[in-house]
């Protein structure tokens, strides 16, 4: 059957998942702020910024007014960055049809409050429409997807009627949804990893080799399953797609911007230097400062997120970084096999 779908936010995210929607058949409207890019999209059916040379399709209708585009729509998915959506969702909560399905594909938190994306879309919608929430995540790069390369991704929600909803409605022969009922785990992993995504980048932009990307990904891992495991994920789910799977993906691709602005980075450009060149979302950035206050308030112990915490805000070289991580007292691989060494 073919639904009118509502796609908030268009960069790479959004305008990928309109076409994932598009492709199976749907009408989708995609909200963009810039009227220049919208038109851009009805008329010549390209993102030139976002996702530049790929044609789109005529099923994709562009609009700027968020309240025509979301208006009694059965279907809304949310892909705006973590600082836009209480925001965005506060506008277009009047407008949501009550049995909506809304799902969301941001990956980070809110800084001010340190509340996961459903927490704050939560606070902003009818208690049914919250209770329904669907998140996606998992390793997928907007550039392949919207090339049609094989993607496998994870969604999650406390209504399981949602979540296979959502799994039917996304699927296709290149984009393969899985289900996982551990919301929690799969918003925190998505979000998460994006800290270690910058750190390998800024190992990579040091010169440093393949031991070093390893050890940032294996050890990275385990200390951000140490945080997601306090505040209530399954641990198994860190070792699943929204885990390692979107862990690699970032730490090792060229399309990742938070590897991208690690890189630069550990080459020594300082860090509004590299935000102004990025110009694309760097959730890692963030995320860091809200897992930095995270780790403190629940007292995990996370020395890599700590490390690249002095460096993005306290002026700790790159260099200095690793030479404090690789410093650091002598300790056992796996906490759970029994406690630290004093
Ligand atoms: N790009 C990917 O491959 C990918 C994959 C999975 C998840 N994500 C996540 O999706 C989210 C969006 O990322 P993206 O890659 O599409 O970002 P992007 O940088 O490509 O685009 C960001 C979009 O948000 C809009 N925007 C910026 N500030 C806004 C505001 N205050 N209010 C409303 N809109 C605003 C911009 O105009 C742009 O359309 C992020 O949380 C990211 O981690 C991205
Ligand atoms: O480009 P990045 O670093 O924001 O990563 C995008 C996605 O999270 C990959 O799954």
């Amino acid at each position: 059957m073919s639904l009118e779908v509502a796609v908030i936010g268009a960069g790479s995210w959004g305008t990928a998942l309109a076409s994932v929607f598009a492709d199976n058949g749907h009408r989708v409207h995609l909200w963009m702020r810039n009227p220049k890019q919208a038109e851009e999209v009805n008329t010549r059916h390209v993102n030139e910024k976002y996702l530049p040379d790929v044609r789109l399709s005529e099923n994709i209708v562009a609009s700027t007014d968020l309240q025509e585009v979301v208006h009694g729509k059965p279907v809304v998915l949310l892909a705006v960055p973590s600082h836009a959506m209480r925001a965005v969702t506060r506008e277009l909560s009047p407008h949501l049809h009550p049995e909506v399905l809304l799902i969301h594909a941001t990956k980070g938190f809110e800084m001010e409050s340190l509340k996961r994306m459903s927490e704050v879309i939560a606070e902003e919608v009818s208690p049914a429409v919250a209770e329904g929430l669907v998140v996606l995540s998992g390793p997928s790069h907007a550039e392949e997807v919207i090339l049609r390369s094989p993607t496998t991704v994870v969604v999650t929600s406390a209504s399981e009627d949602r979540m296979l909803r959502a799994q039917v409605l996304l699927m296709n022969s290149y984009f393969r949804v899985y289900t996982n009922p551990d919301l929690i785990g799969a918003e925190l992993a998505g979000a998460l990893k994006n800290i270690i995504a910058l750190g390998a980048g800024m190992s990579d932009g040091l010169g440093f080799g393949d031991n070093a990307k390893a050890a940032l990904l294996t050890r990275g891992l385990a200390e951000i399953t140490r945080l997601g495991v306090k505040l209530g994920a399954m641990p198994l789910t860190f070792a699943g797609l929204a885990g390692i799977g979107d862990l690699v993906v970032t730490c090792t691709s060229k399309h990742s911007r938070n590897w991208r602005a690690g890189y630069l980075l550990g080459q020594g450009k300082p860090l509004d230097e590299v935000l102004e060149q990025m110009g694309m979302v760097v959730e890692g950035v963030r995320t860091t400062n809200a897992a930095y206050a995270l780790a403190s308030r629940e007292e995990v112990s996370m020395p890599i997120t700590t490390v690249l915490y002095r460096i993005l805000f306290e002026g700790t070289s790159p260099r200095q970084g690793v030479e404090e991580l690789m410093g650091r007292g002598r300790t056992r691989e796996n906490e759970y096999l029994g406690p630290y060494h004093t």
